[in-house]
């Protein structure tokens, strides 16, 4: 477990004091994949490499199970870095060495050798799936493939925890939703707590569990990330949350709107996106639903989105649907200039 007391980080430019991170507290569970996502200039990345005190912070304490990282002697702390692995948005590879050098690497660091470095190298080019790669170069190799041979170099010394430093930013969406398999399969098949920072709430959708969003180098939200996506309050939570759920109403459906029309925002969570509660509800009172806009996917496993939808009919019959409604979903009617 990964605990965050009250971090803080500041630096001094100039005549400038800038709070970097600002007293953040984050508790991460074992075996968790944990996002922290912000603009640029949160704090994200300082607030990560405060994580393995690369970057030492100002006052706070970081615990991995239950030992305070800060208070240890060097000596200790190096050993204990060594549970820590780190991927990074541009790679951090060595282009002179090959694919089997740059990932056997730490372990010759660590003064290890012979057929045990040999065996794990191996294993771990097989997992990320670059057998045949071994003897080429960096500047040989697609940027999902560096971003493997990367993700095999963090995990030669079997950590428990792995940094993941904008991991999928260089990377097209095809390459980025194969990268994020890999995460994925990490935590299943090694138990790795993995810590990534991103800019990109999709990374956030696809692969983590909770979120943490900074801003100002403070946590302004923090959650599931069900509970992040289906009720965001803060509004760089919302507008997060905004960019992959193409949840904003488009302007040709708000401008068509009138008093006389009755316009709903229908918001499903969970199972309830499953049941025909919609159309159950209009047959019962007899009224008409037509569906304006909206998307339904999948988050967490679990069907959620919204549906813009007009009830046509007689006003008792669209009141007594709406009611009928409203017991099991979300609704919030929409009108021209309040979406
Ligand atoms: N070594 C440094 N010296 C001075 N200021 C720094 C240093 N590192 C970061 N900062 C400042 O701290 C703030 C947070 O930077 P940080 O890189 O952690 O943000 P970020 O959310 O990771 O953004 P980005 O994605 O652009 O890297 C910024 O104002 C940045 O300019």
């Amino acid at each position: 477990m990964i605990e965050l007391h009250n971090i803080e980080k500041v630096y001094h430019k100039d005549e400038q004091i800038i709070r970097a991170v600002d007293g953040v507290d984050l508790s991460i569970d074992k075996g968790a994949i944990y996002g922290v996502i912000g603009f640029s200039g949160a704090g994200k990345s300082t607030l990560l490499r405060c994580v393995n005190l690369i970057e030492r912070p100002t006052s706070g304490e970081v615990k991995l199970d239950g030992e305070d990282l800060t208070k240890l002697p060097k000596a200790k702390l190096r050993k204990v870095r060594r549970r820590i692995g780190m991927i990074f948005q541009h790679f951090n590879l060595l282009e002179s060495k090959t694919v089997y050098q740059n990932v056997a690497f730490p372990l010759l660091l660590d003064g290890q050798k012979g057929k045990h470095v040999e065996a794990k190298v191996k294993e771990l080019l097989d997992f990320v799936g670059l057998a045949d790669q071994a003897g080429k170069y960096p500047d040989e190799l697609s940027g999902g493939q560096k971003q493997r041979v990367g993700i095999a170099r963090a995990l030669v010394r079997s950590p428990e925890v792995l940094l993941c430093d904008e991991a999928t930013s260089a990377l097209d969406p095809q390459t980025t939703d194969a990268i994020l398999d890999l995460l994925k399969e990490i935590r299943d098949q090694y138990k790795i707590t993995i810590l990534m920072i991103t800019h990109e709430m999709g990374v956030i959708r696809e692969i983590c569990d909770r979120v943490a969003v900074m801003e100002g180098g403070k946590v302004i939200e923090e959650g599931s990330v069900f509970d992040i996506f289906s009720s965001p309050k803060h509004q760089t939570t919302k507008n997060f949350v905004s960019s992959v759920m193409n949840d904003k109403i488009p302007d040709s459906i708000l401008e068509a709107l009138d008093s006389t029309r009755h316009v709903y925002r229908i918001t499903f969570l969970r199972e309830k996106a499953s049941e025909p509660i919609l159309y159950r509800a209009a047959a019962q009172h007899n009224v008409e639903v037509n569906v304006l806009y909206g998307q339904i996917t999948e988050l967490q496993g679990e069907p959620f989105g919204s549906l813009i939808v007009e009830f046509i009919g007689g006003e008792k019959e669209i009141f007594k649907a709406l009611h009928t409604i409203g017991q099991s979903v979300t609704l919030k009617e929409v009108t021209r200039n309040a979406s």
